[in-house]
């Protein structure tokens, strides 16, 4: 079904396109061979400036802009899955999980009122009552998405998009598969899908995302082996009292730190690297171990797993690790990566390869090799965050209009807008990462080990929470902020933080940052008191001492 977008004038009733086809993701080569053969004679119904697949951040922002500046707009997307990865598996639910968990444990106020005080009088909380608070949030969010793209005109297309073979690569199917368990278990649900009508298009975005990658010998079935999607499906009942997280990278991470702070749960973490949240700032990842090992959580890194076997009468999880260790457990959560989700598109048809992770290749301005297919967020790979798709997707529609041939206005395009974005965006100098564990972390710029490997001298300027008057509000609960900064210049080269609200003061350090600004600034301005942002002028203090104490000591020299 196609949602009208209001205020456009009604089109003449399309006839569905109904031909026995094959499942979206068809499992060999003959059924491919016959999906395409299918949809061959099948002909356009209607033409659209740009046409969108997949409705996560990057898809909405390139669509929006599109409709913003005059073009006929369509989405295509599974109905259950409108607003895309961020909004039902990804970082909506995710966070909002973490949310459900810090309150239902009342984690923040244990600092005042002991390690018993909970919200559900001694009750152990069950995963539902978790997810309660998760689908409500997913409900809203998905509504918001639909209504914002609706308001701006966009036609939302329910089902899943497929390249059809035209030497012009103008044109693709609309699969009425509707699931998107179905699109991402790989399993097929039903015996037909139906081809329900064929676009036209003058440009395409491909913003398909990700789906959890899967070992290949381990059985999902959602409640004694589980991905990050399947955890918010239901099927697991009660909270694992041992869980086994496989995988220290950020959805790992976070994952195992909510669960950690439940009462009467013990994690596990597993990883095949030394370090835990490698990309993180070494003290601000130590720090994270240390606060979830004060709660029970071990870490084996550098281990590697050899098989896993389930019990079924035991409902326990055992995981052989090759270094001979056995683990055993209530549950397994495994969060080794993720893969691109371009099955099912048929790239093939335009000509496209994807990496072996599912990936796609583009240019600074979002193009594949074929100049009107574009594409962005997760399925383009690194650094594959909601907040960096959602301008990926508004830059690769800026592209699309200014670089039209018709365009008189081409050199007033802000070259902020083009490919210097992403030329500063592979360095990590343009956006910051926000990490959910619990304390939460986030960071803009270098770490001291990659300033050290690049062999560039700074000083650091540190504030703890404790020392905060509003740390102390808070329960006295331990984070810190670290300010690297170039000695001579006194320029901001990094900022670290990791405790409540840290997701939210960075920003404060990368503006400072992004404008050039020094660890003056920080002197000189007055914050409000009491807050957490005060960190930055304690931490700047701090700093600026230190290099005063070296001037002093080169001078006594
Ligand atoms: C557990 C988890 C937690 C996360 N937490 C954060 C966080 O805290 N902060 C952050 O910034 N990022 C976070 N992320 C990353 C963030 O969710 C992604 O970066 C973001 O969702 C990517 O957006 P996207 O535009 O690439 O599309 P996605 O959100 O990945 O959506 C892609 C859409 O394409 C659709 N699609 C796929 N194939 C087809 C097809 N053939 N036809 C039609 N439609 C199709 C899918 O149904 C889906 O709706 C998290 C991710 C995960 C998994
Ligand atoms: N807060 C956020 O911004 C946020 C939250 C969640 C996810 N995300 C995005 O989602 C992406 C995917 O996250 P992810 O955690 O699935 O992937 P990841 O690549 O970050 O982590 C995968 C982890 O699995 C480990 N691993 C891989 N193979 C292994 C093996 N054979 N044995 C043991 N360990 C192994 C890796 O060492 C790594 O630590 C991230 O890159 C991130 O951009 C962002």
């Amino acid at each position: 079904m196609m949602m009208m977008a209001r205020g456009r004038r009604c089109r003449a009733a399309v006839p569905v396109l109904r031909a026995s086809l094959s499942t979206e993701a068809p499992k060999t080569a003959a059924a491919d061979e016959s999906l395409t053969n299918a949809l061959r004679n099948l002909r356009a119904s209607e033409h659209f400036d740009l046409v969108v697949i997949g409705s996560g951040p990057a898809g909405q922002k390139c669509a929006i802009d599109s409709a913003k500046h005059g073009k006929k707009v369509a989405i295509i997307d599974k109905k259950d899955m409108h607003g895309g990865v961020c909004v039902h598996t990804g970082t909506i639910p995710s966070k909002t999980f973490r949310e459900a968990v810090l309150h239902l444990t009342a984690h923040r106020h244990k600092g005042f009122y002991g390690n018993s005080y909970s919200a559900t009088s001694g009750k152990r909380m069950s995963v539902q009552d978790i997810l309660d608070r998760v689908q409500k949030v997913e409900g809203a969010e998905m509504d918001l998405t639909r209504n914002q793209l609706l308001r701006n005109g966009i036609y939302l297309i329910n089902g899943t998009a497929r390249f059809l073979p035209d030497p012009e690569k103008k044109t693709i199917a609309v699969l009425s598969n509707d699931s998107y368990k179905e699109a991402t278990d790989g399993q097929r649900h039903s015996d037909a899908n139906i081809c329900k009508r064929v676009l036209t298009a003058d440009k395409f975005l491909i913003s398909v995302g990700t789906r959890p990658a899967r070992h290949p010998n381990m059985d999902f079935d959602g409640e004694l082996i589980f991905d990050s999607d399947q955890l918010l499906w239901g099927a697991l009942k009660t909270v694992p009292k041992r869980l086994i997280v496989v995988g220290a990278g950020v959805i790992g991470m976070e994952y195992a730190a909510m669960i950690s702070i439940i009462p009467g749960t013990q994690v596990t973490v597993i990883d095949g690297r030394k370090e835990i949240l490698e990309m993180a700032d070494k003290e601000v990842s130590d720090a994270l171990c240390y606060s979830m090992r004060q709660r029970g959580t071990r870490f084996l890194t550098e281990e590697v797993i050899d098989f896993v076997e389930k019990r079924e009468v035991e409902k326990e999880v055992v995981v052989h690790l090759k270094s001979g260790k056995v683990l055993v457990g209530d549950a397994l959560l495994y969060t080794q990566g993720r893969q691109g989700n371009v099955t099912g598109l048929d790239l093939d048809a335009i000509g496209l390869e994807a990496n072996k992770r599912g990936y796609l290749e583009v240019n600074n301005n979002f193009q594949t090799d074929v100049p009107h297919i574009y594409a962005a967020g997760d399925c383009i790979g690194y650094p594959a965050l909601a907040s960096v798709s959602m301008e990926q997707g508004r830059l690769a529609s800026v592209h699309m209009r200014t670089s039209e041939p018709t365009n008189k206005n081409r050199s007033d395009v802000d070259p902020y807008e083009t490919s210097h974005f992403r030329t500063r965006m592979r360095s990590g100098e343009v956006f910051p990462f926000g990490i959910y564990t619990v304390p939460e972390i986030s960071m803009v710029g270098k770490s001291e080990q990659q300033l050290t490997k690049e062999n560039v001298p700074y000083e650091v300027g540190v504030a703890r929470y404790e020392e905060l008057a509003k740390g102390q509000m808070l329960g006295g609960t331990p984070g810190f902020l670290k300010i690297i900064f170039c000695p001579t210049t006194l320029k901001l080269l990094g900022v670290h933080a990791i405790g409540e609200g840290a997701t939210e003061i960075i920003h404060i350090g990368q503006v400072v940052m992004s404008t050039g600004g020094t660890l003056e600034y920080f002197r000189n301005a007055v914050f409000n008191y009491p807050t957490l942002a005060e960190a930055y002028r304690v931490a700047g203090l701090n700093g600026l001492r230190k290099v005063e104490a070296m001037q002093a000591e080169s001078t006594a020299e």
